[in-house]
């Protein structure tokens, strides 16, 4: 009766600041938007046009600390200053109603979640170049000098952790990263069944 079935996959995407995580996510939910992107806390202001609940759920220190006690994040990390993590329940519950599922999180988080959950698929988008990549990060606009230069230097330890993923997908162009990262949160897995 249930021959074929496979439980939902969990995807991780990671890769540095400004290599187009956030531009190639909405271009994959277009592309298949039966996937459940799961919407994260944190503790960062809000970058205009940003809506509560649906970019982030912004929270104060306070809140996020509650969560992260509480065992209400399947993994937390901080980041440039904030505070970064996943709402357990929502994941657990997308894929147990076997809908697939992507987080978008930093490589601290993804070690979590590799720890947690080592049947997920971690895919690691990275840029052409570093230069390209700050250019990226420039062009965005949306920090500070001080908060870009962080973010570059955290570029640096992820860039050399990108061996530990399954897939490395570079973003040349935003659409045939789309669909490369798209085949991999629903395509089947490489592991033969049993
Ligand atoms: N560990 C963890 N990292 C997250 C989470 N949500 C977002 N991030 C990561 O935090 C970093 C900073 O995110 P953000 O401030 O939106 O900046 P951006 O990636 O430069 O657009 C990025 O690497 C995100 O992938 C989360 O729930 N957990
Ligand atoms: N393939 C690409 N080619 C050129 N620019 C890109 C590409 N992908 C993303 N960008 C641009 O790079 C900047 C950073 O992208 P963003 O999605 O915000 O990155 P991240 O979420 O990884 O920090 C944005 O201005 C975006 O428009």
């Amino acid at each position: 009766m249930n021959e074929g079935w496979q439980p939902a996959r969990l995807t991780v995407l990671s890769g540095p600041s400004g290599v187009g995580k956030g531009t190639v996510v909405a271009e994959l939910r277009q592309l298949v938007p039966h996937v459940w992107v799961s919407v994260s806390c944190t503790t960062r202001s809000p970058r205009p046009g940003e809506i509560d609940g649906v970019s982030y759920r912004f929270v104060d220190r306070a809140e996020f600390e509650r969560m992260a006690t509480a065992g209400e994040l399947l993994e937390h990390a901080e980041f440039a200053g904030n505070r970064y993590g996943t709402p357990r329940g929502a994941v657990v519950d997308h894929l147990a109603e076997g809908v697939p599922t992507l987080l978008e999180i930093e490589l601290e988080g993804a070690r979590q979640v590799r720890a947690a959950m080592p049947e997920a698929r971690f895919v690691f988008l990275a840029p052409p170049s570093a230069r390209e990549l700050a250019e990226r990060l420039s062009g965005r606009g949306t920090e500070s000098a001080a908060d870009m230069a962080r973010r570059l230097d955290r570029a640096e330890v992820e860039m050399a952790a990108a061996s530990e993923f399954d897939h490395v997908v570079v973003n040349h162009d935003v659409t045939d990263a789309a669909a490369a990262v798209a085949a991999l949160v629903i395509g089947p897995s490489e592991d033969p069944p049993g």
